[in-house]
Parts: C-alpha cells; structure tokens; sequence
C-alpha cells in the first residue's frame, strides 16, 4: 500500500492543470413512495482537461446518476440536494432547462450504452447529423460535407452512402460509430461516454476504445468514461475514479490505482475482475454481501459490512478521503497516516 503523507486533499487538481469541470461536494437524492434514495453522496471530483477520466464501481453505486448531472439528464424524481458542478465559470447545478438546451449536445455530449437511445429509428443518418448541426453555421452542403467528414473520421466504410441508412441498417458497431460521429460533431469539450461498449462483443468492444482514444486525442476534448470492465478502463483512461454507495471511495492516475489500490473496495474489485483471474475456475469470486440501503446510508465506513479489514473506527467515524501521495486519494481509515495498522 502506498504510506498516506496527509489527509483530506480538498482537491486532486491542486498543483496540476486547471480541471475542465469541478465537482464540489455535490449530492442528488431521488424521491420514491419508500423515501429519498441518497444516490450521490459529497461527490468532490475534478474532470481533468484533454484527459479520459474513467468511472468505475458494481452496479448501483451511482455511476450514471454522476454522469447525467453532468449533462442536465437527471430523472424527473431527481433533486440535486447540494454542492457545485463548475465548468468555465458556470455552475451547471443550477442551470434551468433553457441553459441546459444551450450547453447539451454543444458543450457536453453523451454517447449511451445503446445506440438506438439517441438515434430516431425512422429517420435517416443524415437527417439526424444535419439536424444536429441546426445551429452551426453553413448552408446544407456544407453541412452535409461535414457530416460525411465525421462518419470518416469513425472509420465507417463508404461514409457518404451512410447518411441515406437508417438505423436498423447498420450493425451495432456502425451504430455506435455513427453516435460517436454525432456526439463529437459539435466539437464538445466534455464527452461523456455511459458504458458505450456493454453491448458490443469484445472485439467490437476494442475497436470502439481504440477508436474513442484515437478521437480524444485529436479532438483534445476531456472524455467521462463509465465501464464495468476494469480492463478498458485500464486501457483507455488516465485517470479512474472508483465509486461506492453514492461516493467515491478512491481516485488517481489509472496506472498507480490499479498497481496500487488503497482502499479495500477497490482491492476487491480487482480481485474479482475475470481478466486478472488466471487459474482455471467454475465460479467467478464476487464481493460478499451487498450495497448498504441508500435511503440509510451507514454512519461510518459505506464499506464496512463487507470489508475484511474494516476495525471499530470504522463503524462510528465516517473516513474522508485521504491522500495517499502523487494525486492518488483513498476514503479508508487505512491511508490516514495517524493510524498504525497498514
Ligand atoms: N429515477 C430513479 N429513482 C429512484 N432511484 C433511482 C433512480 N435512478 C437511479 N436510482 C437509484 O440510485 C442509485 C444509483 O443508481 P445509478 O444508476 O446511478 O448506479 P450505477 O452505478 O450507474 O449502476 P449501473 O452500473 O447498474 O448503471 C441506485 O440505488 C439506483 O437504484
């Protein structure tokens, strides 16, 4: 484990370049007929300019309901309950529909785990990437051209005869190509990617992250990168950011997180991840027990009921997020340099 050197970095930014966007001890609730789900919970996270920061964490821990208050996407039972998302001097937690209609799709863009969530079934490719661009400036031709320019810079085959097919004609890889052409066709500076390859098969997965770096990196826009797999995370992503129970319980460079996971959370993801697992065996090993009820959020450690290193303090005192040195933070008692037990 890497020796902790001070507690609480306020940011992960300081020292570094100035973030694209700031995250500053934001939560959101959601109302349902049993109480308020605490989905996210002083979520404080920088997205790193020209950089794909990856978001990882087992189902529920609130991947997507961070990544749509990026985009102003939150469900109608959603509240954001407080704190600050701020990007170029503008706190989008408080940005009204309107503003939000002028920022989505312009600024931030999103590309979906299912393609046929932002592509329209009866229209056209075309249609839609010229609807796209209704407020850029240019007549049709030129509208066109860049539409074509786009579905060539994702590699799609005969790009120009594309823009006459409609959705159903393509292959889920076309698909997903074709989104990426319309998400990135407004140049955003934030992209933000919600498991964009769940549905493809692995070689179709590593077609899509190669091509999404390759993008990235022209395009020098910052990239949110939501994944289950740890494997593309570690591939495509500079940085991860590993969320448990509506908070995010360790953050760092990709490389020194997955050499070095400080929180047990992330140890034992790692530990269950099929790719790293080498010997010939029947059962995928799982974390034991489950989420903590979100309504309820424990007192202490979120973590404590399932973790193998968890001690007293960690049921009474809620742990912050400690820095364990060269950007890289952990919310474990653990890294908190007073305490003698690493
Ligand atoms: N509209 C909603 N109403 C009530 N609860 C919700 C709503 N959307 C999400 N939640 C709850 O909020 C928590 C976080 O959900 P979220 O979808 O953000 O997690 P996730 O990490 O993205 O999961 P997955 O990987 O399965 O998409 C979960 O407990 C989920 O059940």
């Amino acid at each position: 484990m890497v020796s902790s050197v001070a507690t609480e970095p306020d940011r992960q930014s300081e020292g570094r370049a100035e973030p694209l966007v700031r995250i500053d001890g934001l939560s959101v609730d959601f109302a349902t007929p049993r109480g308020a789900i605490h989905a996210l919970r002083d979520i404080t996270l920088d997205v790193p300019r020209g950089k794909v920061l990856g978001l990882v964490g087992e189902s529920g821990c609130g991947k997507s309901t961070l990544a749509y208050s990026l985009i102003g996407l939150l469900a109608e039972n959603a509240r954001i309950a407080g704190g600050r998302i701020d990007m170029d001097g503008q706190n989008l937690a408080q940005l009204r529909p309107r503003e939000w209609r002028a920022l989505r799709g312009r600024r931030i863009s999103m590309i979906f785990q299912d393609p046929m969530t932002s592509l329209n079934p009866v229209t056209t490719i075309g249609r839609q990437m010229m609807d796209i661009q209704y407020r850029e400036k240019g007549g049709r031709a030129e509208k066109r051209a860049r539409a074509i320019e786009f579905l060539e810079q994702v590699q799609l085959p005969d790009a120009a005869s594309k823009l006459d097919a409609y959705p159903h004609q393509l292959s889920g890889g076309m698909r997903q190509r074709v989104c990426i052409a319309m998400a990135l066709l407004t140049r955003p500076d934030l992209l933000i990617a919600d498991e964009p390859t769940t549905a493809l098969d692995a070689t179709l997965e590593m077609q899509i992250v190669a091509l999404l770096r390759e993008l990235q990196e022209k395009f020098g826009c910052s990239v949110l990168f939501v994944s289950h797999h740890l494997g593309t995370v570690a591939e495509l992503c500079d940085e991860v950011a590993v969320m448990y129970a509506g908070e995010v319980v360790e953050r760092g460079d990709v490389a020194q997180v997955f050499r070095d996971p400080c929180h047990p959370y992330t140890q034992a993801l790692f530990e269950c991840d099929p790719a790293r697992i080498r010997e010939a065996t029947r059962r995928l090993p799982t974390i034991p027990g489950t989420l903590p009820d979100l309504r309820r959020p424990p007192k202490g450690c979120a973590f404590r009921a399932r973790c193998p290193k968890a001690f007293e303090r960690c049921e009474t005192e809620h742990p912050p997020l400690y820095d364990a040195g060269g950007g890289q933070a952990a919310r474990c008692h653990l890294n908190d340099p007073a305490e003698d037990r690493a």
